[in-house]
């Protein structure tokens, strides 16, 4: 039995298709419009496609016993979503659609589903737990709450189940020092800022310094990737073994971090010094998102291993290589 990586030449997929590798016969589906082919671990089996391609989803599904799909394939940029939404309802919903029609069809009945903290919206606590309030302010987070819905929807009618993962702010590298953190271009806070601490750019900005945090700059929780990987695995096997299914899962490590923060924890990393500009607020940005993962805890054991200071100094290890 395989498992379908939709997305594995991304960021994260491509650090669960390396945790998975070893155990598992794995197929990457992905057409490279964000990730790149290298990232790929070689023992996994590479198809160059779209998962809108009903054609290329016949050929897997025919050609490969697939137990599960681990769908990462998706845009996933914030400030991108609030300017062109109708690329990200066509990329997160719609082509998801054609992916779990054909799974339907082909009779393959395990999904873990990447889903996002940018599902709540602006939260009214202090620390997200899965019973929070959904109300996403912006096309990405819909986007990802509309595909969370429509997994319920069919669930309720066909023989397939499915497990939901929201991430916090995914970061860090592989430990093996072979892949991290490759957007093109970059948009994500941690590489920008190592970025430019390598001196491969100017400076760094700092998007809005007046939201009601302790130091006016936004809070986020940030998550290890291969705490995200193993999560991915402990909740397959969760699903093959009976022990849970159509369930929701924050994953973060449950501490927040302002931006100004994340700066400071780099120039330690690094020993270097960061120039550091004040702009404007990004459209769609959330003040504090920070998680609770009790349930995941309770349900699967799954706890995250990498600190901060660890997560920076994986990407850091990465970049400087
Ligand atoms: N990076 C984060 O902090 C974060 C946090 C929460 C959720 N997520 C979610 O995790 C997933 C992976 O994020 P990432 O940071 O690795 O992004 P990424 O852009 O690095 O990876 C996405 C991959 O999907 C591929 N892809 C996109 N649309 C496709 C399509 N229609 N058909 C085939 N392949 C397609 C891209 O080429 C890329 O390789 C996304 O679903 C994202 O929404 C990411
Ligand atoms: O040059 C920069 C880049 C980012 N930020 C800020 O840093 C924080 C983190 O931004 P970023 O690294 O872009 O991540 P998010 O926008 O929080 O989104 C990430 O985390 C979300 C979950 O919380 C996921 O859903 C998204 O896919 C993923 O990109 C935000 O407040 C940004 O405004 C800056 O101030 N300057």
């Amino acid at each position: 039995m395989a498992i379908l990586v939709c997305g594995g030449a991304g960021y994260i997929g491509s650090h669960t298709v390396k945790e998975l590798v070893s155990t598992y016969e794995v197929v990457v589906l992905d057409n490279l419009t964000t990730g790149f082919e290298h990232l790929i671990d070689e023992r996994a089996d590479f198809v160059k496609g779209d998962l809108g391609d009903r054609a290329i989803l016949d050929e897997i599904f025919t050609t490969h016993s697939i137990d599960a799909v681990f769908h990462f394939a998706a845009n996933s940029l914030v400030g991108e979503s609030v300017e062109n939404p109708l690329k990200y309802y066509r990329n997160n919903v719609s082509a998801t659609l054609v992916l779990l029609e054909k799974m339907i069809e082909h009779g393959v009945k395990r999904f873990i589903f990447s889903s996002t903290a940018a599902t709540y919206g602006i939260p009214d606590t202090d620390v997200i737990t899965e019973e929070t309030s959904t109300n996403p302010i912006n096309p990405y987070g819909r986007s990802k709450l509309m595909i969370e819905q429509i997994l319920a929807d069919i669930a309720c009618v066909h023989d397939f189940q499915y497990i939901v993962l929201r991430y916090f702010n995914a970061a860090g590298a592989h430990e093996s020092g072979e892949i991290g953190e490759s957007h093109d271009p970059e948009s994500h806070l941690i590489p920008i800022v190592l970025q430019h601490l390598m001196g491969q750019r100017d400076k760094i900005s700092v998007f809005g310094t007046d939201y009601n945090t302790s130091d006016g700059t936004c809070v986020r929780d940030y998550i290890h990737i291969t705490d995200l990987a193993r999560a991915h695995i402990l909740s397959y096997e969760g699903m093959a073994n009976g022990k849970i299914a159509n369930k929701t899962y924050n994953l973060g490590n449950g501490a927040g971090y302002s931006v100004n923060e994340i700066i400071d924890t780099c120039q330690q990393v690094s020993g270097k010094q960061a120039t550091v500009e004040y702009a404007p607020r990004r459209a769609g940005d959330p003040a504090t998102l920070v998680a609770s993962s009790n349930k995941i805890t309770d349900a699967l054991g799954w706890t995250p291993v990498y600190d901060l200071q660890a997560i920076i100094g994986s990407a850091w290890a990465w970049h400087s290589k």
